[in-house]
Parts: structure tokens; sequence; C-alpha cells
């Protein structure tokens, strides 16, 4: 340990490294300009391997192209898998104090850089300094959890009849493509590679193409941390040419996939006759905040808001259908309008939204809401070119059918809808009437009704009273068309192994 020079750095490591402050790196993407922009590169067994074919990559906050993406070819896309298929071979050997100790110092240099990856996460993303700095931490803990979770596998073994002792033997399941989307690039990511490598799995993993930068610094913290060569491998790309080209691969063993619903269908049906491998998707969301009529007002509307609001609603599991009891919907409605009016402003608790596509798609649901007549509380449909970044206030909707494909489709965006109900039974009905089944919020004193209505709600995540409360080790994953699979502490020891059985004759 400890060989690893700094001059083996591809140059745009070089240039983004030395970029450790918010305005050092505006002022050297100013410095750059159209020509010079950072090229990020593939990382295939330990090296860094520049790519002929690029995209651009684009800073939301001001609609300005800062780097350019490789798109991977199939060829690429090969080359990086026969790495992982060759490292699989000894990795999947190791012992897990060897590999937690390969853990625990990427979770070391992660933290080491935090501060480098939470500048470079804004700028990429469109998300505030603030939020990229807790995704960081929990890209740490992605690492740091699974580091010791792995040292503490017990397995059970049972006499039959006296005749027989059988036990349950997990080995890793191969090699894994773990893809990843845009909106929580570094979070997301780790919390993918980190379970992966624990349980003695290889990798290609591909971020999106939206938000790559993060990967890319996160690819020169592995070659600092001196895993194995092709442990784990990057390759940049978008959806059709290298997202395609990986999960169809026969050498790939495992999908971890999270991103839209559309994309997890394709990738079924991409994989449909490739019986053996290991599927955990993650996928939309739109999901329901029930408030009932005995909560503390104030701290309900900050839950609900939070919830709707945080990177600006690009998160799957935030709470996009507020459904209010009758009694005290009005109320309800001043209070969250006053509250998010007050808290959520640009370049305070707001961002941008991630790119100009998503802007647009947005925007598209706000144009419905206005000829639905729906009743914008605040916010309004933004502009249809904008010129300075990819701005959206947020938009609270009030007077919308439970029909309109605002209230059943996944926006994804700062865009909230109210509703109200009377009675339990209701909203139990209104949360559920919903093809997705992801997440959840209860919001209520009763603890009885707790359990009736949270029983109820289908939704792999019910959080009651609270929201986004994260433990590693219990079971992630949706319902319905959220998704297939659990990931998380042994869950996530599911996904990445594979378990034969053995009986001995006694
Ligand atoms: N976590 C979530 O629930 C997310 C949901 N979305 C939803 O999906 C919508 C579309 O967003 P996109 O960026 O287009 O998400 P997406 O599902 O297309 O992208 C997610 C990842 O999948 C990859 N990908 C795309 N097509 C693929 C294919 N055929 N095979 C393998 N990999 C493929 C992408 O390159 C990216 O890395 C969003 O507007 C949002 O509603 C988007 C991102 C995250
Ligand atoms: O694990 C979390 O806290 C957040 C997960 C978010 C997603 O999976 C998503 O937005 O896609």
């Amino acid at each position: 340990m400890g060989s690893v020079s700094s001059e083996a750095r591809c140059s745009a490591i070089r240039d983004a490294w030395g970029c450790d402050s918010l305005d050092k790196a505006e002022a050297f993407i100013q410095a750059q300009g159209e020509n010079g922009r950072l090229a990020m590169e593939n990382f295939v067994g330990n090296a860094f391997a520049p790519s002929s074919q690029h995209m651009d990559s684009v800073d939301p906050k001001t609609g300005k192209a800062f780097a350019k993406v490789p798109i991977s070819s199939a060829a690429e896309v090969d080359e990086a898998l026969r790495k992982a298929t060759a490292a699989f071979k000894g990795w999947s050997k190791t012992t897990v104090a060897t590999r937690s100790k390969y853990l625990q110092r990427v979770a070391q240099l992660i933290q080491e850089n935090r501060e480098l990856l939470a500048i470079w996460e804004s700028i990429d993303q469109g998300k505030t300094l603030a939020r990229a700095r807790i995704e960081v931490d929990r890209a740490v803990s992605n690492f740091s959890y699974f580091s010791t979770f792995i040292l503490h596998q017990e397995t059970a073994a049972r006499i039959i009849d006296g005749v027989a002792l059988t036990y349950e033997h997990r080995s890793p399941a191969g090699v894994f493509a773990l893809i990843s989307p845009w909106n929580m690039p570094l979070y997301l990511l780790t919390w993918k590679i980190a379970p992966c490598l624990a349980f003695g799995c290889t990798a290609v993993a591909k971020p999106s193409e939206v938000t790559s930068m993060s990967a890319f610094l996160l690819c020169e913290i592995f070659r600092l941390a001196e895993l194995p060569e092709g442990v784990i491998n990057v390759v940049f790309g978008d959806g059709p040419t290298t997202g395609s080209a990986l999960v169809k691969s026969p050498l790939v063993k495992g999908i971890s996939f999270t991103g839209g619903t559309a994309t997890g269908i394709r990738i079924r049906k991409d994989t449909a006759d490739q019986i053996y491998k290991h599927l955990s998707l993650e996928l939309g969301g739109k999901n329901p905040t029930l408030v009932f009529e005995d909560v503390d007002l104030s701290k309900a509307v900050q839950t609900a808001a939070t919830a709707a609001f945080e990177n600006q609603g690009e998160i799957c599991l935030c709470g996009s259908r507020i459904y209010v009891q009758s009694a005290i919907y009005d109320q309800f409605v001043a209070a969250f309008t006053a509250y998010v009016t007050a808290n959520y402003q640009r370049g305070g608790k707001m961002g941008a939204v991630v790119s100009l596509q998503h802007y647009q798609k947005i925007r598209s649901y706000l144009e419905l809401a206005e000829s639905e007549k729906a009743t914008f509380n605040t916010g309004s449909t933004p502009v249809a070119d904008p010129k300075n970044g990819f701005w959206i206030d947020p938009v609270i909707l009030t007077d919308i059918s439970t029909s309109s494909r605002i209230m059943r489709e996944e926006i994804f965006g700062p865009v909230v809808t109210i509703a109200k109900f009377d009675s339990e039974e209701e909203a139990v009905e209104l949360a559920n009437d919903n093809p997705n089944g992801l997440a959840s919020v209860l919001l209520t004193k009763d603890a009885s009704r707790i359990r009736r209505v949270g029983e109820q709600i289908e939704a792999g995540l019910v959080w009651v009273n609270c929201w986004l409360v994260r433990e590693l080790g219990t079971p992630f994953g949706g319902m319905k068309n959220s998704g297939t699979g659990r990931e998380g502490g042994e869950y996530s020891r599911e996904v990445f192994t594979v378990v034969r059985t053995l009986h001995i004759p006694m």
C-alpha cells in the first residue's frame, strides 16, 4: 500500500483534483473555455483509458457544458467485463478480513476528499453543496457499513432426523453490472459497489451519462486504494450504447440497477432468456404522504415539505402526493404554502434540476396542470427556453383530479399535489391508487392507526412521522412497479451471492 503515485493520474483527474474549493472549480471551468473541457476516461483494470466518443456534461446551474463524458462502445464494455471476469477468480477467494480492509480504505479516501467530491457533485448534478456533502458522507457509510457487515456472517446448520447434517454455503455470484441514475450519483453508485465487492463479486459499474463526474473521481480513489486489478471497473456512457451492451453480456451474472421504471422493464426484456442473472431493480416512485387531523401541524408541514422538495424532488423516495384529512385541509395547505415559500429558494435549499431534458419534462407536466385548471398555490410553469440554468421554483398544486397524469406519473421534480380525504379507509385507498409502491409517509400521533394504516400501504417503505430515515441493514426496495428485490445488509447478500445446501450423512 501507499506506493501509488499521484503522477500517474490521468490529466483530467489532475485538473479536477486541484479544485478543492468551489471558487477554484468555478474559476477552472471558466478558464478552460469551450475547447478545453475535462475529458473523463474509463477505469479498466486499475488504469484510466481514453475513449473515442464523448458527450457533454452540463452544469445545471448555468446550463453550460464543463466536461466530456465517454460514450463507451460495446467493445470497451467487453474489455472491462473481461478484466472483471479475470479478477473474480482471485477476489472471490479472498478472506472477508481482506475485503473489509480494502473497503475501509476506500471509505477513508472518500472521507479525506469529501469537499472535492461534494463540489464536483454539486456542479455536475445541480444539487446544493450542503446536499452534496450529505451524500458524500453517505457514500462513506456505504463502504464502512459493508466493511464490517461481512465480518459477522453466520451459517446455520441443521440436523435432519438424525440422518443428515445440512448447512448453507454461500459464494460470490460473479461479475455484476452496477447501473445508477443521475439524482444521487455518488451515493447510489457506492450503494451498489460497496456490497458487491464486500460479498466477493467483481463489477463493471456504469453511472448515468448525465452525472458522471463523481464516479470519475471515485475511480481515482479506487486507484489510490490499490484494489486488485480488475475488481472494480467503471465504464461511462449512455443507455442505448453502453448500458445495453453491459446488461446483455453473458459475462454478467447479475445486475443491480436503479433508475426509471421504463428502463427497468427494458433490462428485464433484454435479459429474459439469461435466467441465471440475478436482477435487483430499484425503480420509480409516486409516493403518498398521508396527513391525519391529529398531527402537530408545524411538524407535519416540515416533514411533508422535506419529503416533497429535498434535492429538488429528484429522489425516488420523495413524497409527491400529499393527502390531508378534511378537518385540517385548508389550514395545512396555507401553512405548507407559507413554509415552502419561506424556506425553499434558489441558492438556499433549492438547486437546479438536472438537465434541459428533465426541465422540459417537468415543464410539460406543469403545462398540463394549467390546462386542467389546477390551482398553483406557489410556483408556476417555467420559461420554455431557459438561458441561465435549469431552475424551477417549488410548485404546490391543488384541485387536481386523482385520474390526472400529474397524480399518477412520476414527475421527479419540485412539484407536489395536495388533495383531501375523510376516513382512514379513503386515505389507504388513495395512497394505494397508483401503479408504483416504493415509499410513503404516514403523519399521525395515533399509535393504533400507525399499525392499522401503515400495514395496509402498498409500499416497500413506510416512514412514520419522519422521512428518509435510513439504516443500511433494513430491506430497501419497492412493491408493484417500483421494483424487484431488496438491498441492504442481509438483503444485499441475497443479491450478490449464490447459495448451495450441503447434506452430509451422519
Ligand atoms: N431512482 C429513480 O427512481 C429514478 C427515476 N428516474 C425516472 O426516470 C426518468 C428517466 O430518467 P433517465 O435518466 O432517462 O433514467 P434511466 O432509467 O434512463 O437511467 C438510469 C440509468 O440506466 C441507464 N440506462 C438507460 N437505458 C439503459 C438500457 N437500455 N440498458 C442499461 N442501462 C440503461 C442510464 O444510462 C442510467 O445510467 C426520470 O425522469 C425519472 O422520472 C430517473 C432517475 C432515477
Ligand atoms: O437510500 C437512500 O437514502 C436513497 C435512495 C434513493 C434512490 O434510490 C433514488 O432516488 O433512486
